[in-house]
């Protein structure tokens, strides 16, 4: 499903934080999103997915799947978002972390069950339903919070430097395991990065804030 942007941007103290952007990532794809610190990237991820905090407003409109979704309430937007600390819940095996995510339209104990088995098992994670998030690896901490997001079933996928803890090798694997996943369901993907690396991988599709 693609995301589209029309002049989009989002104004603090009256002040627009950044150039209006138009942009559209076709179903799958994955566009990047660059620039200094502090420049706004956290907040136009924020903005898209209809998160901005009291004081901040968008202008512009967002389109998911060719639907406006610009004064839908986050909820509704069928967006997905991953951020740089994608925690799993320390509390919750890693399957009912994965549970956490399913979207609420999944009804039936066994039918979630067997909905997160088949995630688990799809990011390599077969068999680790009822295991501490604590005792898996960085990667697979990764990947279990990106299913997470996936079970919901979204539309779009925002990531804000989803990778930027993990090592170069880990770091280029879940980028290319996003990207499968991406593709494979048709999902649209807007990525904030400082790694050039991700904007190669990307296809040079990139938004410079
Ligand atoms: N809740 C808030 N209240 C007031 N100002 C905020 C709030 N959130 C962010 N800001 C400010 O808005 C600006 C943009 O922040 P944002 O986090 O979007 O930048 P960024 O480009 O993602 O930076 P980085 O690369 O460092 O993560 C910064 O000046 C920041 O201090």
């Amino acid at each position: 499903m693609s995301l589209e942007l029309i002049g989009f941007s989002v104004s603090h103290a009256g002040k627009p934080m950044f150039a209006p952007i138009t942009l559209r990532v076709a179903a799958g794809g994955v566009a990047v999103v660059m620039g200094p610190s502090g420049v706004g990237k956290s907040t136009l991820l924020d903005g898209i997915g209809g998160h901005l905090a009291h004081g901040f407003l968008a202008q512009g409109r967002v389109l998911i799947a060719d639907r406006d979704v610009t004064a839908l309430p986050a909820e509704t937007r069928r967006i997905g978002v991953m951020f740089q600390d994608a925690l799993l819940f320390p509390h919750l095996s890693v399957g009912d972390n994965l549970a956490f995510g399913l979207t609420p339209t999944l009804r039936g104990r066994s039918q979630r069950r067997a909905a997160v088995e088949a995630a688990l098992a799809q990011a390599g994670l077969a068999g680790m339903y009822l295991r501490d998030p604590a005792t898996l690896s960085g990667g697979q901490r990764a990947r279990a919070a990106l299913m997470r997001t996936l079970l919901a079933e979204p539309q779009a996928l925002l990531l804000d430097e989803p990778f930027s803890k993990l090592d170069a090798s880990l770091r280029a694997e879940m980028r290319q395991f996003v990207f499968d996943h991406a593709r494979a369901r048709g999902i649209a993907v807007l990525m904030v990065t400082h790694d050039p690396e991700d904007a190669t991988a990307a296809g040079g599709i990139v938004v410079e804030l």
